[in-house]
């Protein structure tokens, strides 16, 4: 007994001391970089943030104090330097996705561990996936849908014009009575609109007002599950873990109860319903989807992925295709609905676009020329980018020199998207919701905004759905300000943040009534 407390005892004690002789030891180097509390002994610090959900926040606050290059964990030093961009994210830097992106994988419903193209760490693989799935996504592909997603508009409109008539239905957690979570019916839009653009079949939410989904296992039992907190729940806790990258199979292994541990498990058997449904419907009628574009190349020769990776690249279509663009879109409304004077200014460059007789919902054709709109999106996804951290990159063979600091070999490095467009050099007032930036900036300056406005990142591995990203937001929010006004339940409300892998907005209650007299 005596024994087994002295070993465990001793397990302890090493358990604590390994940190601080590794800290002391420095074999990389990274005693030189300040870093925020015990940031840079322990990941615990990085832990608590991310429970927090507010990773952003801290480390843009740690930047703010200790200055352009933090180290905010043991192994992870952050930059907000902008030289830091092109050294760490450009296809010249060398640099991989670090073991963080390994949380991300497992094995599916049938036992196979198949990386997709965000997680990959291979460079052939990526290379592979990101050369079939490149056409999916490509402008004309994205342009040729725009029928298909105005059905689904007209969706909205039709539920929205209901609500403004009727009044909405009495929601019992609505902080007053007739406000609607404009936030979450955005998000039912996205995912019916990526149900119709790669599959040929919407999941129905906005029928339903509510995201129950079908999953099905890998024996083919189906049940129903809320995917929109699936999701959110599955991220929050696979970052979490991924704080101790190299420990990521065993956390796993041992939190098994947890409803976040499981919640990946259950997204992905939506994502199997999905498929599967796909499959046994065939290809929709009169327009390709992105699963056809994926699946055969332009001349309709057969990739022969199997079902493996059919399913990984479908689930990252879902989930990539939904959270983020929801959640730009959710910020882009709250931004203007708390900016008068901005919304007023992009009805005038609207209005005059919608025929007397149009059916309120706005065409790619008519929007995507519109320069004001484009410049509220791009500014609302500045001062409030989708995907705020910091994107972890490793460093590779015989270290790199980032921002004029050598770092060593094996080191996580990143730049927080948010440090950079709140960085006051690049960005004046940065803190100010002013669109106008976008279309006064002329010369070096545009060119050092451009350069620098990174919510899509840059280099091989950034946004492959961009085109897709502003399509939706064009014509969605296009068409809900021109058609809608909008009043918060306090005028002085703010959106908060919940950070689980993307910066989500919380809950955005707003009273919507129509503009113009209902026959339009
Ligand atoms: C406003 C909306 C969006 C934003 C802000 C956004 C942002 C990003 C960012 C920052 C990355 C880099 C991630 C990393 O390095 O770990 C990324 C990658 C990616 N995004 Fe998006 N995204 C958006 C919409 C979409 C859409 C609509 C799709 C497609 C359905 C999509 C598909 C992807 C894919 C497949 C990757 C991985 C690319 C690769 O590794 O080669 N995204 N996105």
């Amino acid at each position: 007994m005596l024994l087994l407390a002295s070993l465990a005892g001793f397990a302890i004690l090493v358990g604590l001391l390994r940190p601080i002789f590794i800290y002391f030891k420095d074999e990389k180097g990274l005693r030189k970089f300040p870093a925020p509390s015990i940031a840079g002994l322990s990941n615990w610090w990085m832990a608590v943030i991310q429970f927090r959900a507010a990773r952003t926040k801290y480390v843009h606050k740690a930047h703010e104090k200790l200055g352009p290059v933090v180290r905010i964990q043991p192994n992870h030093v952050s930059f907000t330097d902008p030289r830091a961009i092109p050294d760490i994210y450009s296809f010249q830097s060398g640099m991989m996705k670090d073991d963080f992106y390994e949380t991300f994988s497992g094995p599916d419903q049938f036992g196979v561990n198949e990386h997709s193209i965000t997680n990959t760490r291979d460079r052939l693989v990526h290379a592979r996936k990101r050369k079939f799935l490149s056409s999916a996504f490509a402008l004309k592909s994205v342009v040729n849908v725009d029928p298909i997603v105005h059905t689904v508009i007209l969706k909205l409109t039709g539920i929205f014009d209901g609500f403004c008539t009727y009044g909405p239905p009495q929601y019992p957690d609505a902080p007053k009575p007739g406000f609607v979570n404009l936030y979450k019916w955005i998000n039912l839009f996205t995912y019916d609109a990526i149900g119709e653009m790669a599959f040929g079949q919407s999941f129905g939410f906005l029928d339903m007002g509510d995201d129950l989904a079908t999953a099905e296992t890998g024996d083919g039992k189906q049940y129903k599950t809320h995917i929109i907190p699936t999701f959110q729940n599955s991220s929050y806790f696979d970052v979490l873990v991924a704080t101790w990258a190299p420990l990521i199979d065993q956390l796993k292994r041992f939190t098994w109860f947890l409803d976040g541990n499981r919640a990946g498990a259950v997204f992905m058997d939506v994502c199997n319903y999905k498929v599967r449904e796909r499959m046994r419907n065939g290809k929709p009628e009169g327009f390709r989807d992105f699963f056809e574009n994926f699946m055969t190349d332009k001349q309709q020769g057969e990739h022969n992925l199997d079902y493996s990776e059919i399913l990984r690249e479908s689930n990252i279509m879902i989930a990539a295709g939904n959270d983020t663009s929801a959640t730009a879109m959710g910020n882009v409304m709250f931004l203007l609905i708390k900016h008068p004077r901005v919304m007023a200014k992009l009805r005038e460059e609207l209005d005059p676009v919608m025929p007397a007789d149009g059916d309120g919902a706005f065409a790619y054709e008519q929007v995507k020329d519109l320069k004001y709109l484009k410049a509220c999106l791009d500014e609302a996804m500045r001062r409030r980018p989708p995907v705020s951290m910091g994107l972890p990159r490793e460093v590779p063979k015989g270290g790199a020199t980032i921002a004029g600091h050598y770092v060593a070999e094996g080191v996580s490095v990143s730049v927080p998207a948010y440090s950079i467009h709140h960085d006051a050099s690049l960005f004046p007032e940065p803190y100010e919701f002013r669109p106008e930036r976008w279309l006064e900036a002329e010369g070096e300056q545009k060119k050092v905004m451009q350069q620098n406005f990174i919510p899509f990142s840059v280099g091989p591995r950034a946004c492959i759905g961009r085109n897709l990203a502003y399509f939706e937001q064009q014509i969605l929010v296009a068409t809900l300000v021109h058609r809608y006004n909008f009043e918060l339940v306090t005028p002085d409300y703010e959106l908060p943040v919940i950070e689980r892998l993307n910066a989500n907005p919380d809950q955005l209650w707003v009273k919507v009534t129509r503009r113009f007299p209902m026959q339009a």
